[in-house]
Parts: C-alpha cells; structure tokens; sequence
C-alpha cells in the first residue's frame, strides 16, 4: 500500500458511491458586511470531491473572510454554506467545524515550540477527538502509525525528537500540515501555504498538495502565481468579495478582467 493511501481519510460508507464531481462544498449567495462594508457579496462557488481549487486575488478581496465564513468565526449576514451535502457549516462553531473535517492551516505556523515534533502531532491527534483527559493516555498502534506516515510524508522523520521551536520556518509549516493531516480531514484550507518558504521546500510543498489532492479536497489561497501554476486544478479569482472568474488556470489567465485587477500586463 502506497503510503498516500495510508493518508486517505476514513471512507464513510456513502464515499464509493460518490463521483469526484461531487461538492465537498457549496457556498450559496454569501454576504459578509463589517459594519457597513460589504466584503463578500453574493459570493457562491462549489469544491469537489478530491479537488484543488486556488483561491486568488487582490489584498481585500475577501479570501480570509471567506476561510473564516467556513470555519465558523465570520457569521454571514445571509446566504448558505453545506459542507458534504449536508452538513449546514453556518450552524456550527469553529470546534464543530473541525470535527466535521474541515482543518485550517494560517499563514504563521502555530506549532507548540517547546514540545518535540512528535509531541506536537500527538496532541493534534488526541485534541481533534476531544480527549483532554486522557491525554496522558498512551497511542493505540494504528494512532502511532499515522503519526509515523504523517512524519514520513513531511520528510520529518529524522526530526521527531526535536523541540519544534528549533525547526526551519519550512519545516515548521510542515509540522502544521501534518497536525492537520493526523487528524484526517475531509477538506483542508490552506493559507498562503508557501509563504516564506525556501525554493526546494515550495517545490516539496507542491508536490505534497498534488499527492493530498484526489485523497482530501483543497481550498489553497496563495499569491504566488508560480506555485499555483504547479498545483491548481482550478482557480477562482475573488475581488471586491466577489467571484471574477473561476475555471482553469489557463483560462483565468487568459480573461480580461483578472490581468486587469490582479495579473497585470
Ligand atoms: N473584522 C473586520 N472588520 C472590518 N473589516 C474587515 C474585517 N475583516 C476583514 N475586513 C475587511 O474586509 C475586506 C476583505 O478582507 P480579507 O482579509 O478577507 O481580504 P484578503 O483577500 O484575505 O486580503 P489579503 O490578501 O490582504 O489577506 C478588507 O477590506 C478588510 O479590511
């Protein structure tokens, strides 16, 4: 068994009946205002089942606000949001959120840096289940070997004993993936996940989506136009809180109005 496999979410009993064209998520006429500014306007996009979608777009196009409508911490002054066809996300908090499957990843890694790397993807793993008290607790066999999957994939193997506040910046976005990907979600959001990376680590970065891909469905926001070109299946461009464009990279590359607003010419 190949070790992405390992990886793969637990398959619900419904998963083998389901096309990749399925929405993992469907966002319906969103409306986000801060008092009185509107930051999402009628925003409605879909992900697949397994899919990669970039999120781009100008500073203050609503890419945060749209992670944080999902996760739970913006409420929308109106429109819908189900997650798996039917889980309403606008009814659950941030916890519940992550429960259903949904991780996030923010920008500045947030690891715990005086515990070891292992320490910090048992945690992550003990945490999503909701077990504070037992987490003294010791690892069931398979909990160790998804931790041990997890290290390999991040090439942080030879890292497990370290204090995470000692790793690269890289190395410590690593970490935040794989304490996402122990506690095996569905759906992962994913901000600027290249940011301040170096060129071989934004390299491995890439190839580690397009592995997670088709196993777990992605919503990646990044500005780097180079990395989305290794990753995206799709783009959407977002701007003034709205949906500009959405399809293939080429063809966002090729409208008018996204090299107007955000390429350049
Ligand atoms: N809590 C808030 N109160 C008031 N205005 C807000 C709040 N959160 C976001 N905004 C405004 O909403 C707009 C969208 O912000 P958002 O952070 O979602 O954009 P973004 O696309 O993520 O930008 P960036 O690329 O700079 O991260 C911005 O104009 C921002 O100032």
């Amino acid at each position: 068994m190949a070790m992405q496999d390992t990886l793969f979410t637990r398959q619900l009993p419904a998963d083998q009946f389901r096309e990749q064209t399925d929405p993992v998520l469907q966002l319906e006429n969103i409306n986000v205002s801060f008092d009185g500014f509107q930051a999402l306007t009628n925003l409605s996009m879909r992900i697949g089942v397994g899919e990669l979608r970039c999120v781009i777009g100008p500073n203050g196009a609503g890419k945060t606000t749209l992670m944080d409508v999902i996760t739970g911490k913006t409420r929308p002054q109106s429109g819908q949001a189900v997650y798996d066809q039917s889980v309403d996300l606008l009814r659950l908090n941030s916890v519940e959120v992550a429960r259903k499957g949904i991780g996030r990843k923010f920008q500045k890694p947030t690891v715990f840096e005086a515990l070891s790397v292992f320490e910090n993807l048992e945690i992550a793993q003990k945490t999503h289940k909701g077990v504070w008290a037992t987490l003294r607790a010791r690892l069931n066999s398979e909990q160790r070997d998804r931790i041990d999957s997890v290290l390999a994939l991040l090439h942080l193997s030879q890292e497990r004993h370290r204090a995470a506040g000692a790793l690269s910046h890289g190395q410590k976005q690593f970490l935040e993936i794989g304490m996402l990907l122990v506690q095996e979600p569905h759906l992962l959001l994913l901000d600027e996940p290249a940011a301040g990376m170096t060129d071989a680590e934004t390299e491995y970065t890439a190839e580690l989506f397009r592995g997670l891909a088709g196993q777990h469905s992605l919503m990646v926001v990044e500005h780097d136009m180079g990395f989305v070109e290794t990753i995206a299946d799709s783009v959407t461009v977002l701007h003034h809180g709205q949906v500009l464009a959405e399809g293939s990279l080429a063809e966002v590359q090729a409208n008018e109005q996204v090299i107007d607003v955000y390429l350049g010419r």
